[in-house]
């Protein structure tokens, strides 16, 4: 459902990061949804910054087994550095399916917020993912993610004080189903934890599951 995770960026990265946002212009966020009147933010606007943010961020993802695994990742949207002043919010919306990148179109499965700041530098911009009437708010540490199904409403509060700073990004799993990528990964876990202690033949036979499960539940290898 959620994986929460805490060592996403080193403080190198996120060193750079913090440079590269203050050196850089922001614009209204509407840019990329002009009709969205529930998204009052800033995002990042300038090629080179995008490009050097997004590479970083990029690999810092790819690089994180436990993102990895949870996401089973086949494409993964550049992440885009956003930021929220006082006054600032993106009321409850849903993500789009589609999202259109220049390497064509991916479908989004699982979103993912990276926070660049702490939550000492703001208050309010709770992150609200709502599963049916229960709202779950989210305010990482700097560095930390959370990847969330994009299929679920969610919000960010009004920032009341100081500047929220994140990145956000949209993948595509190589399993399309919530409810079969959650038993893989389960699976897996419980494979990776408890495999060695397993008699050898029978952590074979569970591995021979897991690898047809894959095979039969595999939209996009
Ligand atoms: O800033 C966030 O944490 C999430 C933003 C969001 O929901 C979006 O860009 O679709
Ligand atoms: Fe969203």
């Amino acid at each position: 459902m959620f994986k929460e995770i805490p060592d996403l960026l080193s403080a190198e990265a996120l060193r750079q990061l913090r440079e590269i946002a203050a050196a850089a212009p922001f614009i209204d966020g509407r840019i990329t949804n002009p009709h969205n009147t529930a998204k009052q933010n800033l995002q990042l606007h300038d090629q080179s910054a995008y490009q050097r943010s997004s590479q970083l961020l990029m690999q810092a993802l790819m690089a994180h087994e436990d993102f990895r695994n949870f996401a089973m990742p086949v494409a993964v949207a550049p992440p885009m550095l956003t930021r929220y002043q006082p006054g600032m919010r993106y009321g409850a919306h849903a993500d789009a399916a589609v999202i259109r990148l220049p390497t064509g179109p991916i479908r989004s499965d699982l979103s993912c917020t990276i926070f660049v700041n702490d939550p000492g530098n703001y208050e309010g911009g709770e992150l609200t993912v709502h599963l049916g009437t229960r709202p779950v708010p989210f305010k990482g540490l700097a560095g930390s993610a959370i990847v969330y199904p994009s299929d679920t409403l969610h919000e960010v509060a009004p920032v009341t004080r100081g500047e929220r700073l994140v990145a956000i990004s949209f993948i595509q799993s190589r399993i399309a189903d919530p409810f079969r990528r959650e038993i893989l990964y389960e699976m897996n876990e419980v494979a990776a934890l408890e495999g060695l202690g397993m008699r050898p033949e029978n952590y074979t036979r569970m591995r021979l599951l897991q690898e047809r499960l894959l095979r039969y539940w595999t939209d996009k290898p």
